[in-house]
């Protein structure tokens, strides 16, 4: 096929690799070839197959360097979404992804794929808390402030509190409308340690399931503008990060005087001795509660059965060391001993433009 454009090039490409992976007929791979090209030259652009586009989804996961659960990328659960044409559709089939992945605990990865180019999510997570600025500082979750600003301006009605979900921002078609989320379908869980009873009056809690919705996927030339996935989370992602970054909720200098430690003498290694009591807390609290969760050992362990498969079949290993090392403890997991090719295949997960 004189390959005419850019479109037509990943195209190919990508019905070849499918089709060869799924074990398609030359048949099977000649026919959809020739109806893409028709498609392409027709009209500028073709629409993947429910099976083309479960597979792509599959794949970005597996392509994502960024990423240390990868094992399971096979077992993806693709909901195909791309028939919606309004707000309120697209708004009930994201309750229901949020209902569906969260299954009372036992958190199912998944993802729902909307129509491409013309949706957009502009939220960061389809569950995530808000953020304030105010005189006697922030409150709530500072890395939110500015998207909190931005629902506040659609309409939204601030509450100042600490763990305040905030609206679905749906844009179709250039049209963006606000969204509340029902309290009843958000999961969260209460985190105290196993050790330490004066944890208690610090309140803390974190959301069960994190649903990236800001990236978009990219699959043989289309562009997936609203595509929100889910896994569970690595207990560190909340732990050493969500609330122990100063630019975050900040709550380490807390969690040590509640733990009684000398915070004067750094040398005494206060803040690693409270990340530790609140890591485990988290961890603790998510089993207890069962909520699905994975530590950083069991996670790098899982990444290494990844790695041995994908060696085993042939298929090129690639990962961004900065990102696959956990925050916690890296140097006792085998990704910090290793180096890794950090090529961008496609399918994947793509950064994309802020729409707001
Ligand atoms: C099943 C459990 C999963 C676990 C435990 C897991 C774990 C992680 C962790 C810890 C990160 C780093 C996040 C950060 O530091 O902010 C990450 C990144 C990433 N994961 Fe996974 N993941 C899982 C499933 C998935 C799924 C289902 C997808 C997509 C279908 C996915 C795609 C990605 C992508 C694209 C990134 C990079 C995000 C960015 O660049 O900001 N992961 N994952
Ligand atoms: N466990 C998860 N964690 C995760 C995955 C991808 C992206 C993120 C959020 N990353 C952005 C934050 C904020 C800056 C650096 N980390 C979290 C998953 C979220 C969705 C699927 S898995």
């Amino acid at each position: 096929i004189p390959l005419k454009s850019q479109l037509l090039n990943e195209a190919y490409i990508f019905i070849h690799q499918c089709y060869e992976e799924l074990n398609k007929s030359e048949d099977d791979l000649k026919n959809r070839l020739s109806e893409v090209n028709q498609q392409i030259l027709l009209s500028g652009t073709y629409k993947h197959t429910s099976e083309e586009l479960e597979y792509g989804a599959k794949v970005a996961w597996r392509n994502s360097v960024r990423c240390i659960g990868r094992l399971f990328w096979d077992s993806l659960h693709v909901i195909d979404q791309r028939q919606l044409d309004t707000h309120e559709q697209i708004y009930n089939v994201l309750v229901k992804h949020i209902e569906y992945a969260t299954n009372k605990g036992k958190v199912r990865p998944t993802i729902t794929v909307f129509s491409p180019n013309n949706v957009r999510v502009w939220n960061h997570q389809l569950i995530r808390y808000a953020g304030y600025e105010t005189d006697e500082g922030n409150m709530g979750d500072p890395d939110s402030i500015q998207f909190t600003k931005k629902c506040i301006e659609l309409g939204w009605e601030p509450k100042y509190g600490r763990f305040d979900v905030l609206p679905l921002v749906i844009e179709l078609n250039g049209e963006t409308k606000l969204f509340e989320l029902p309290d009843e379908i958000i999961l969260e869980v209460n985190i105290q340690p196993p050790t330490i009873k004066s944890f208690d009056e610090l309140k803390l809690k974190w959301y069960a399931v994190p649903i990236i919705s800001n990236m978009s996927l990219e699959i043989g030339g289309i562009t997936y503008s609203a595509a929100p996935f889910n896994g569970w989370y690595m207990g560190t992602e909340i732990g050493a990060r969500n609330l122990a970054d100063d630019f975050r909720y900040n709550l380490l200098p807390e969690i040590a005087d509640a733990m009684e430690l000398d915070t004067s003498n750094r040398s005494m290694l206060w803040r690693d001795r409270a990340l530790l009591e609140l890591n485990t807390a988290v961890l603790h609290s998510f089993k207890a509660s069962g909520v699905t969760i994975v530590d950083h050992h069991t996670a790098a362990e899982q990444f290494k059965r990844f790695e041995q498969k994908e060696k085993r079949i042939g298929r090129p290993i690639t990962g961004k060391w900065s990102w696959l090392i956990p925050p916690l403890t890296p140097a006792a997991t085998h990704i910090f001993h290793n180096q890794y090719d950090e090529q961008e295949l496609t399918p994947n997960y793509f950064y994309q433009k802020k729409p707001f």
